[in-house]
C-alpha cells in the first residue's frame, strides 16, 4: 500500500490510484466524473479506435460506446466485460475460405501414398495397377516376346489347335509323368489335381518366364503353381492342353504313352 494513495470513500466503488505518482487517466469509474463527461470526450490515440488492443480492454475506455453512459448500477463484473464482438478485421477474411482449407504446403500430403516409388508412379502403387502378394519371393519380370501375351494364348487357346500333344485322353503313371519333363525333345507335362496336362505350348506364354513353368514339368505343379499366384485358374488356361488323369503306377499309363517313348 502505497502511503501517497488517495484515502477511497468506504461508499464508494474503490478508484485506481498512482503507484508512482503518475495521473490517473480521466475515464474514472465514479458516476461524478461520468456526469462531467459529455460524447465529445476525444478517444485516446493510442490504441486505435478499431484495434484490438481497445477491443480486450474494458468498454469504457470508449466513449462512443453507449454502456458508458449507463450508471455505476451495473455489477462491476459487466463493466469488466469485453464489448460486443467489434474484433479487428481478420487478414484472412478477406482471402476466402480456401485459405484456411489450404493444406499445408510441407509434409505428406494426405491419401498420396508413400512419398516415392521405384517405378516411378505417383501414387505408389505398380503402374499395371493390380497390388500382388509376393508370398516373400521377388518375382521376376519376364518380358513375352510378340505374339506371347496373355491375349495370344487365349486366341490360340480358342483355335481349335490340339494343344494336348495326344490323340485321345490318357492314363498317366507317376513315372509316365515323370519322364514327360521337357527334355531330350519329349513334352513337358505336368499334373494338377489328378489331371495332367501338356505345359509344352504355353512355355513361351507364361507370364512368369519359361524357366519357371519348366520348373514344374514331369511332376505335380499345384504346390509349386499355389504358392506363386493361386488366383490363377490354372484349368480355364491349360483346359485345352489336358492329357488324361494320373493314375496309380500298378493301374498302368495307356498305349498312345508308350508310342511317345
Ligand atoms: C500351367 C501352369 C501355370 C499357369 C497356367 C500359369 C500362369 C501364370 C499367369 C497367368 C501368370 C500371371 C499372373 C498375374 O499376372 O497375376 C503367371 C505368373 C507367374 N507364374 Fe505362373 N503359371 C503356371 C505355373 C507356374 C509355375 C509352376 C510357377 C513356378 C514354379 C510359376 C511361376 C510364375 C511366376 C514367378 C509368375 C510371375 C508372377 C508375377 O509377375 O508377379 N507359374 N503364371
Amino acid at each position: 500500500m502505497s502511503p501517497e494513495r488517495d484515502t477511497p470513500s468506504p461508499q464508494t466503488t474503490p478508484k485506481a490510484s498512482a503507484i508512482n505518482g503518475a495521473p490517473i487517466p480521466s475515464f474514472s469509474l465514479s458516476s461524478s466524473d461520468l456526469a462531467d463527461e459529455d460524447n465529445d470526450v476525444v478517444a485516446p490515440s493510442f490504441p486505435a479506435t478499431n484495434s484490438a488492443q481497445r477491443a480486450s480492454v474494458a468498454p469504457t475506455l470508449s466513449p462512443r460506446n453507449p454502456s458508458i453512459q449507463k450508471p455505476l448500477l451495473q455489477p462491476a463484473a459487466a463493466q469488466l466485460m469485453p464489448p460486443p464482438p467489434r474484433l479487428a478485421p481478420n487478414p484472412r477474411v478477406g482471402q476466402g475460405t480456401a485459405a484456411s482449407l489450404r493444406v499445408p504446403t510441407t509434409g505428406p500430403l494426405p491419401n498420396r501414398g508413400p512419398p516415392s516409388s521405384s517405378n516411378g508412379s505417383t501414387l505408389g502403387v505398380p503402374s499395371s495397377g493390380v497390388v500382388k502378394p509376393t508370398n516373400g519371393r521377388e518375382r521376376a519380370k519376364v518380358n513375352l516376346g510378340p505374339g506371347y501375351s496373355p491375349l495370344d494364348w487365349a486366341t490360340l487357346l480358342k483355335s481349335g489347335k490340339n494343344l494336348s500333344g495326344v490323340t485321345g485322353f490318357q492314363r498317366v503313371t507317376p513315372s509316365q509323368l515323370k519322364a514327360m519333363n521337357g527334355r531330350k525333345g519329349r513334352p513337358a507335362w505336368s499334373s494338377y489335381q489328378g489331371k495332367v496336362y501338356n505345359i509344352s505350348p504355353y512355355l513361351p506364354y507364361h507370364p512368369g518366364g519359361e524357366g519357371e513353368l519348366r520348373r514344374a514339368a514331369g511332376k505335380d505343379g499345384a504346390k509349386l503353381f499355389m504358392e506363386v499366384h493361386p488366383w490363377v485358374n490354372w484349368e480355364n488356361m491349360m483346359g485345352e492342353c489336358l492329357v488324361g488323369i494320373l493314375v496309380s503306377e500298378e493301374s498302368g499309363g495307356g498305349a498312345s504313352l508308350e508310342d511317345m517313348d
